[in-house]
């Protein structure tokens, strides 16, 4: 049975941010994830995270300056030295929540700009392997246009490539299904060939980016095919409630702690 983390940033939000771990526990979650923690002490998370029984199961790298517009930096020249100490706070929130992976957004930048490409590489390779000194894996996301327009890593054979040929032990894939659909669909064949570089998978329904339980996606028979494959990593429900997030959660009912 695939194991559902609950994405505090899309769900829950009728509670504050450190209330929604309860919230999540109790609607029977027992993993959670989010785009970024780092407006909450770490310690503060690290306690809603034990007293509510809930494993950190992902959490973006600091993005630049997100409301400026920002998507990340890693493939932002210029960028290298600020994003050497971004590695080291999400490091320090890492170790406050017990997180095993961390996703590095890569920014806005024209995928066939050499400067942007050799930023990227180099930006992965030094993240990787700080990361690895805690036995954390990096994962990279292939993110649709139009959801974030001139987002630099919008591509799936792109980000199957570079994580092959910098054979880097703990860099994978962050396979968000929503994303893949969008981008180019055969969700279960590329499942099944990318699994072994699959870090974690999100899931919501396409094209709204809502519960999975109806629009374009089988997902019933999606959670069986990871099933299926063995896949034994944390399945991220990155999803926006059509309305109140707990009125939306029959989809997961089977998959509930109780
Ligand atoms: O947008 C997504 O999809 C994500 O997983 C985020 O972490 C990046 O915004
Ligand atoms: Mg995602």
């Amino acid at each position: 049975m695939p194991v559902f983390a609950a994405n505090l940033t899309m769900m829950f939000t009728e509670w504050a941010f450190l209330d929604r771990f309860e919230a999540a526990a109790a609607a029977g979650f027992t993993a959670v994830e989010y785009l970024f923690p780092y407006e909450a002490p770490p310690e503060a998370i690290g306690e809603r995270l034990a007293r509510n029984r809930l494993e950190q199961a992902l959490f973006n790298l600091p993005p630049g300056d997100w409301a400026a517009g920002e998507r990340g930096t890693a493939a932002l020249p210029g960028r290298f030295d600020a994003l050497k100490s971004d590695v080291e706070r999400a490091l320090d929130y890492a170790a406050a929540t017990g997180a095993k992976r961390l996703h590095l957004m890569a920014g806005l930048a024209d995928p066939s700009d050499p400067e942007a490409a050799s930023s990227y590489r180099r930006s992965i390779v030094y993240a990787a392997e700080r990361l690895a000194e805690s036995g954390i894996d990096l994962l990279i996301e292939p993110i649709n246009g139009r959801n974030m327009p001139g987002y630099f890593l919008n591509d799936f054979g792109a980000a199957e490539r570079l994580i092959a040929e910098l054979g880097l032990t703990n860099l994978k894939l962050q396979f968000d299904i929503y994303h893949r659909q969008i981008l180019h669909g055969d969700i279960v064949m590329a499942l099944r060939r990318l699994l072994p570089m699959i870090g974690h998978i999100q899931i919501a329904s396409v094209p709204s980016r809502h519960e999975p339980d109806n629009e374009e996606l089988n997902y019933p028979y999606l959670f069986e095919e990871i099933d299926r494959l063995g896949y034994d990593g944390l399945v991220g429900c990155e999803y926006i409630p059509r309305g109140r997030t707990l009125d939306g959660l029959d989809w997961f009912k089977p998959f509930a702690r109780s």
